[in-house]
């Protein structure tokens, strides 16, 4: 296996919080010759537009970091977006990769592709094993549909198409939108601007008690790059950092590295979404790859970037 440094790599989604690290770890690992474009240069939502592209550019590598991306809030209110952006973006981008000659594409799904009452730490055979979290099952439907496009693709046409099913992530060129990014960059948002507004409370959606795994995307990253190099295989491989925190043991870690001094509140009519979603990542480890960032060094950094790049 391996991918030659002068291999043309394109990194579909590279302005996002995944795309972003990818192209710092692939640059890191001495690979230039990347191919990104924005979404307004490429809408990968548009059949034709990817097919010309592909056929243009011949890249070698494909790795899609590009798809319809929020936490709890967003996959409850847009269910038709998150299910048909998904769906269009990932079947356009395999679909023309196979077509074009690319030698290996590497998919990224979610761990919301389990069903909501897994064994944790769940195994990649947990898949289609039971109902999914209502909270965000037309997204998972969708990845799962990614899963099986990319095995399907090796089956009948011995595509070298690879699927990595990360954790929660987190980091720099997170999304910190106050409705609907994930829980992490909207706790780091509320806390700052409480205590920059001098706030006596803040709220925090739902009991506190879920659990979640959450992994430094630069971690995350590295794992891509790993599998890119190292893994061509017909079965998904999970990407966590191994360890889970509570809501609220989250809430008062972002609390203490943001220095806010007031009092968190509930908002239990916000939804929990999964109780706990921890996956059991020994496939990837046996290969040879672990997470290095603890969650409160990462925390501490992903804090320092937003109050470098948000001017609130
Ligand atoms: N963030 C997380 O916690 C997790 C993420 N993942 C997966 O990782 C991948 C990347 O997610 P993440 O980086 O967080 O998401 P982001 O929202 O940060 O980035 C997604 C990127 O995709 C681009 N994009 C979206 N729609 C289109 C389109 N129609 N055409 C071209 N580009 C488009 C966006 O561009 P623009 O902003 O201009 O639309 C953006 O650059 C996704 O597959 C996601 O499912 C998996 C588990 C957890
Ligand atoms: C990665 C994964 O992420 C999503 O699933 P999720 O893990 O449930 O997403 P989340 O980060 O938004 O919430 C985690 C927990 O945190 C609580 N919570 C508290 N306060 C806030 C808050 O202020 N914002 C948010 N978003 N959540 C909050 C919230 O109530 C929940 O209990 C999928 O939709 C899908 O995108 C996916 O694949």
């Amino acid at each position: 296996m391996g991918v030659d440094k002068d291999a043309k790599i394109f990194v579909a989604g590279h302005r996002g919080l995944v795309g972003a690290a990818v192209v710092r770890a692939l640059k890191k690992d001495g690979y230039n010759n990347l191919v990104m474009k924005t979404h307004k240069e490429l809408d990968l939502t548009r059949q034709a537009a990817v097919e010309e592209f592909f056929d243009t550019e011949k890249p070698a590598y494909v790795i899609l970091a590009a798809a319809k991306v929020g936490g709890i809030h967003a996959n409850s209110t847009y269910p038709a977006e998150f299910i048909a952006v998904n769906l269009q973006i990932q079947t356009n981008v395999i679909d023309a990769a196979y077509k074009s000659g690319v030698k290996k594409l590497l998919f990224l799904g979610s761990s919301c592709i389990y069903p909501k009452f897994a064994q944790v730490p769940i195994v990649e055979e947990s898949l289609l094993t039971g109902p999914l979290e209502a909270t965000n099952e037309w997204y998972a439907v969708a990845k799962i549909a990614g899963i099986k496009m990319c095995q399907a693709y090796r089956l009948q046409y011995n595509f070298d198409a690879i699927s990595g099913m990360p954790t929660n992530l987190y980091g720099p060129h997170d999304n910190f939108h106050p409705e609907n990014s994930h829980v992490l960059p909207a706790l780091i948002r509320r806390f700052h601007e409480a205590k920059v507004n001098g706030a006596k409370e803040v709220v925090v959606w739902g009991s506190g008690s879920p659990f979640r795994e959450f992994l430094h995307v630069d971690d995350l990253a590295e794992a891509t790059v790993f599998l890119l190099q190292n893994y061509s295989a017909h079965e998904h491989v999970n990407m966590g950092s191994g360890s889970e925190v509570s809501i609220k043991e989250l809430a008062e870690m972002v609390k203490e590295v943001v220095g806010f001094q007031g009092q968190l509140t509930w908002d239990t009519s916000k939804p929990d979404g999964t109780p706990r979603k921890l996956i059991d990542s020994s496939k990837l480890a046996n290969m040879g790859w672990q997470a290095r960032i603890p969650l409160k060094e990462g925390l501490a950094e992903t804090y320092k970037w937003y109050c470098e790049n948000y001017n609130v």
